[in-house]
């Protein structure tokens, strides 16, 4: 399932590694919806299913033609449009919500909902107004193979919005098609400095699942592409991904194809833990720097990853770095029983254990009433208690016609609600509201990670005679080692 296309197919670089200035066609996006909810979309502008407008994403918070998504800056927040149905809205099945699990976010939830009490008899050509003629072309032109007609201009709905993002792994994890339990964003970042993943490495996985921590390690590992895999002028990084599931190799080929990736990730069907890393014979072996074994028996795959066996796909000249992850402690134990046993070093375990800390000023009092997040009740005993005196004073007063009250021994005028909220809304532009209040942190617990057990460990680097004598003749150890002991033997004459 190896590939070495050295760019996208439409011959654009990564868009994993490479963000144009503007959102371009025929590449990839994230359409941020709302928190934690985001969609994965190539923007095109050929028509879809006839749509008037060309293609179309119907989200819950509205419909969104590409040609409104095409030629702005990354980030912009794009307004969704009313989209003319066309023939689609003809069609017998219903247009359905694409998207949407909860409520919130991007506006009014919008719902595309093809009603057959309120669908028109279908009109002959003579009888399509000028801007429902286009649909309909587009279709026909679209279904004879012919170029579509220029679309329609989009028309802004007035409600619903999402933004626009740039691919990269993170956006990716929240955004893909989950075929797998996937490895999160917290902990792919954690175990990839822990395995001093940088530029230039090369590193194993398996098995790939839904290829989230996969794009992750592309990044980490992308150095330029490679003109090819037999150049050996510079090292460039690589992920060797294994996968055992022949529909997920598929997918994932398929994904990392479009993703313009192929040429760093070589991705192989496999089963680790019977059939161990090499590949095939003209292949040169991974000469891997790290690993990283997301496998339900981590331990099976461990005999392949030994050093003098002929086909070790580890990297002689340097240390190994490992990490298994694994959801059971069972898991752990077995794992770490086999390493000791194997000239692992440095074997440790650790669970993330990500939160994320919401950090803010809390500002409580009776100053605060009207502005916005704040707690406008009384902060103070003495707070209340003015307020307190001042109500019913004011309550007492009303029929009196009395014009000020005395609080703390001074006259004060009697304000209106509207008086009071404007003053402290004047007020309020003069104060460094950033300073004020108390610093409170409040950690959410909803954050998503899979909870699991990482082990780490080390291979130190292969050593034999030979590199006990280059480091020898390289750094004189020899010579040192015996000018000190003759010293200490001279100084011990000496005593
Ligand atoms: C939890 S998923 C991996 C998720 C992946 N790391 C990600 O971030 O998307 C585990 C994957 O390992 C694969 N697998 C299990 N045993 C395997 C083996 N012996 N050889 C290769 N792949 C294996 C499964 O098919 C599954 O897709």
């Amino acid at each position: 399932m190896s590939n070495d296309v050295l760019e996208t197919t439409n011959g654009q670089p990564s868009p994993f590694f490479h963000t144009t200035s503007l959102t371009e066609a025929d590449s990839l996006a994230i359409l941020h919806l709302k928190r934690d909810s985001l969609l994965p979309l190539t923007l095109r502008t050929a028509a879809d299913e006839g749509y008037a407008e060309g293609a179309v994403t119907n989200t819950r918070f509205g419909s969104f033609p590409h040609s409104t998504l095409i030629g702005i800056e990354w980030g912009s927040q794009v307004r969704a449009s009313k989209v003319d149905t066309g023939s689609r809205g003809r069609k017998k099945k219903e247009t359905k919500e694409q998207l949407g699990p909860e409520g919130g976010g991007g506006g009014v939830p919008v719902v595309a909902v093809d009603d057959p009490r309120t669908r028109k008899k279908r009109k002959s050509d003579d009888d399509l107004t000028a801007s429902e003629l286009p649909a309909k072309k587009l279709k026909q032109g679209a279904s004879n193979g012919q170029p579509p007609v220029a679309a329609r201009v989009a028309v802004e709905a007035g409600s619903g919005f999402i933004h626009v993002l740039p691919p990269t792994p993170e956006t990716w994890t929240a955004s893909l098609d989950h075929r797998t339990q996937v490895v999160y964003t917290p902990d792919y970042s954690y175990i990839l400095q822990r395995l001093r993943v940088r530029p230039g490495s090369t590193i194993i996985e398996a098995g790939a699942g839904s290829g989230s921590f996969t794009h992750a390690a592309a990044r980490a590992v992308f150095n330029g592409y490679s003109p090819s895999l037999t150049n050996k002028s510079k090292r460039h990084g690589k992920v060797y991904s294994y996968e055992y599931h022949e529909p997920r190799v598929a997918t994932l080929c398929q994904e990392l194809s479009s993703h313009g990736l192929s040429n760093i990730v070589h991705l192989t069907h496999r089963d680790v833990c019977s059939s161990g890393f090499a590949l095939s014979p003209e292949h040169p072996p991974p000469q891997a720097d790290a690993i990283f074994l997301d496998l339900p028996a981590p331990w099976l795959a461990l005999k392949h990853l030994a050093r003098f066996t002929a086909d070790a796909p580890l990297n002689p000249h340097g240390p190994v770095h490992l990490c298994t992850f694994s959801p059971c402690i069972e898991q752990v134990m077995s794992t770490v029983s086999y390493l000791r046993r194997n000239a692992w070093t440095e074997i440790s375990m650790c669970e993330v254990q990500n939160r994320r800390i919401d950090v803010r000023r809390e500002r409580v009092g009776l100053k605060e009433e009207g502005l916005r997040g704040v707690n406008a009740s009384a902060a103070t005993v003495e707070e209340a208690i003015d307020r307190l005196r001042e109500v019913e004073c004011k309550l007492s007063d009303y029929h009196s016609n009395r014009a000020a009250v005395e609080v703390k021994g001074e006259q004060k005028k009697i304000q209106s609600k509207a008086e009071r909220l404007e003053k402290i809304k004047l007020e309020a532009e003069t104060r460094k509201l950033y300073m004020e209040g108390n610093l409170v942190q409040r950690s959410e617990p909803e954050v998503r990670t899979h909870t699991s057990y990482l082990v780490f460990a080390t291979l130190p680097r292969a050593w034999g005679e030979e590199d006990e004598r280059g480091a020898g003749e390289m750094w004189g150890v020899g010579e040192v080692m015996g000018g000190r002991d003759k010293v200490a033997v001279e100084g011990g004459k000496k005593g």
